[in-house]
Formats: C-alpha cells, structure tokens, sequence
C-alpha cells in the first residue's frame, strides 16, 4: 500500500498550510528571535497605547456631557488597564496569541466606547471612532509578520467597521464600502511594510549566523568562543563556579590532507565537529578555533571533570573511523586542559590551554595533558 505521505494531496496541504501560516519565510532557527522581536514590539505598541487612550481624557472632559463622560470614562480606564497588563505578560504569551489579544483587547475596548457615545449627539466623538479600524489596522506595520498573517490578523479590527453599522445615523456617514477601500489599502501597506521589516530580520540573523559560525562544520567560530569564554569567566569569577577549557588538535593533520586530499581533510574536519558537538552538554560550547584545533568551553567543570572529558573525546575519536569516497580514514587527536585560577583573564587561560596541547604533541600525540 503507497504510504499516505508519499501522496501528492497531503504533501500538497502541508505546503498549503506552511504558506498560510507564513513558516515559509521565516528559517526555524530565527523563528525564536522573531517571536521575541514581535513580543517587544507589541508589548511597546500596548504602553504608547495605554498613554494615548487615557491622554485622550482631557478632550473628553471638555467635549462631553457629564452623563457622556460617566459611560465613556469607565471604558478607557478598562482598556488602558488591558493594555497594561498585555505589556506586562507580553514575554508569556506566545507571539501569535499576543498579537490577537492586542488587536481583540483594541477591538472591544473602542467598540465598546464607540456603542456608549452612539446615542449621544457629540459628532466630534463619533468621528474618533469610526478612525478606530484604521488605527488599529495600521498597528501591524510594526510587526515582523508574513503579509498572509498580517492579512489574517487584519481581519480582527475590521469589526470595528462593522460596529458603526448598528446605528442608522453611521451608515450613511461615512459610506461603509468607503471605508472598506481604505481599510484595506492601510491593511495592504502594513502587511507589505510588516513583511520587508520580517525579510531585512531573517537577512540580518543570517548575516550574523554566518558571522559567528564556521562554514565547514557549522559549529560556532573563534570569535564566538572567545566571546562566550568572555562571559563564561566573569560569571564564574562572580559565582565562584569552576570553568575548564579543551584545546584540541588533531595529529598529522597535513598528513591527512597530502595522503586523501583537501576534500577528505575537510570531511574529517565536519566528522570531528559532529562528534564534539554531539559529545559536549548543551551548557558546554564546542567551536572550531582555527585550521585543524578545535575549543571546548566547559562551564561548571573543574580540572577533575575536564580531564574526563577529554579522556572521553580523545579515546572515542581515536576509535572513530571517518567514511569517505575511497576508504576509512582514522585519526586521533591531541588534547591540551586547563581550568580558571583565580583572577585569571581569558587569554592568559587560553594560552595555559594551548601550551598544555604543545606538551601533549611533544610528549606523542594521542593524549591528554593538563595546563
Ligand atoms: N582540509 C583542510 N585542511 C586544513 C584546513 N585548515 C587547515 N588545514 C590543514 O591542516 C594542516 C595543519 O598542519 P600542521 O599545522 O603542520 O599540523 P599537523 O600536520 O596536524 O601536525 P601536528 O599538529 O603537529 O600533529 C595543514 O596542512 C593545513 O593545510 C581546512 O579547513 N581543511
């Protein structure tokens, strides 16, 4: 029996839905950063909204009955109130979620006002609520969304174009299809504007991806480590954890590359990063420093614990066998450690590391030796 997944139709309906919900333009590995930049944006747009409404305040003061202002009131506080407290959970709320409750809290707070001030005859007011929709919807200009999902989400304040036809006296003031020309065109440009910023973003996390990671094996390059290790040492000279450091070097490497070429030098150079990558914790960093050495920063590790681990990594690399088009290739690798002394700096643990290595290649090769 054809599995269902090897059928056109489902495969078909998993790209369907991928573009409607606007994961095809954004890579997994920046869809985190995107959700973060989403919710500081909204949580910033609720705090200058939540200002505007109960700036407005004064106006109603002195354009409104007293009975008027007694209903209108009320409602603004709520919704400033909402705002707020959006702003405040922003960073719980997944993105998705917090961008239809900024768009819905909007929705029923002017909605609401809007229905208070219908039966009243103060124009002036009526007049700032039928902007409502298009204040809304311009919202979305600031949001790093897909032009499908902005599209989507413009469909949330469009309610409150649909609010004002309730009453008779709206209908004809201003023409509803009027307003719905311009709501989608404000709808249009924010979901364009919202997308080039969403594009410029993914293009400038790639940007900086590359900058920090190396192409060949995709583990992080020297300038992330020591930016890592540069962090990594000043917690621990503040929280008084040990950190350990793996200088590591594979042996004879030139004899690699003039004995299988640069093309097998370079598959056991990503072979090497697989298993460092795979060896390491997810606290610890495995990056390649340069040519054929490689940097294990080991957070909350002591000389004890980084000698083990080095151990490990030598004696299984030592058993590895690399794949590749014309035979197996083994190989091992020398291992320089050290661990942070008191009031040490990076460089001066770094070289500790690197003359730890210089003595295991002095002393053969194939072993560990402790800075
Ligand atoms: N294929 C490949 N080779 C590289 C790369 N970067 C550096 N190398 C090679 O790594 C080799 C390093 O050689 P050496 O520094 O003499 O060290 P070694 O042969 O490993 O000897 P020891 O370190 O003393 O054991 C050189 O042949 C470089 O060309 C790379 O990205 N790909």
């Amino acid at each position: 029996m054809v599995a269902l997944t090897r059928l056109p139709l489902p495969r078909l309906l998993h790209r369907f839905d991928a573009w409607w919900s606007g994961r095809v333009w954004v890579p997994r590995i920046h869809r985190a950063q995107q959700g973060r930049l989403i919710q500081e944006r909204v949580a910033t747009l609720a705090r200058m909204l939540a200002a505007l409404v109960v700036g407005w305040v004064p106006l109603d003061l002195y354009a409104l009955q007293r009975e008027e202002l007694m209903r209108v009131l009320p409602l603004r506080l709520l919704l400033a109130v909402a705002l707020l407290a959006l702003a405040r959970f922003a960073t719980r709320l997944s993105p998705v979620n917090l961008v239809r409750l900024v768009l819905w809290a909007q929705v029923a707070g002017f909605g609401a006002m809007s229905i208070a001030l219908e039966s009243m005859h103060a124009s002036v007011m009526h007049l700032n609520y039928t902007l409502a929709p298009f204040l809304v919807v311009a919202q979305l200009a600031a949001l790093p969304l897909p032009w499908i999902r902005s599209l989507r989400a413009a469909l949330i304040p469009a309610w409150l174009l649909v609010i004002p036809l309730a009453s008779a006296d709206m209908e004809a003031d201003p023409p509803f299809w009027r307003g719905v020309w311009l709501y989608g065109t404000i709808a249009a440009i924010a979901a364009w504007v919202g997308h080039s910023q969403l594009r410029l973003l993914v293009d400038l996390l790639g940007a900086r991806r590359d900058a920090l990671h190396d192409a060949l094996t995709g583990l992080p390059n020297r300038r992330a480590a020591e930016a890592r290790l540069a962090v990594e040492r000043a917690r621990a000279h503040r929280g008084g954890a040990p950190l350990s450091l793996l200088m590591l070097d594979i042996d004879h490497f030139k004899r690699v590359n003039d004995r299988w070429g640069h093309a097998d030098g370079d598959r056991v150079l990503a072979a090497v990063a697989r298993l460092l990558a795979r060896e390491v914790r997810e606290c610890d960093l495995a990056a390649r420093f340069g040519g054929e050495e490689f940097l294990v920063v080991l957070p909350d590790s002591g000389p004890r614990e980084a000698l083990d681990v080095a151990e490990r990594i030598r004696a299984l690399i030592e058993r590895t066998r690399v794949d590749v088009p014309n035979g197996r290739i083994g190989i091992t690798v020398s291992i320089g450690a050290a661990t942070l002394r008191s009031n040490e700096d990076e460089a001066t643990l770094l070289a500790r590391a690197d003359a730890a290595l210089y003595r295991a290649k002095a002393a053969g090769r194939n072993r560990t030796e402790a800075g």
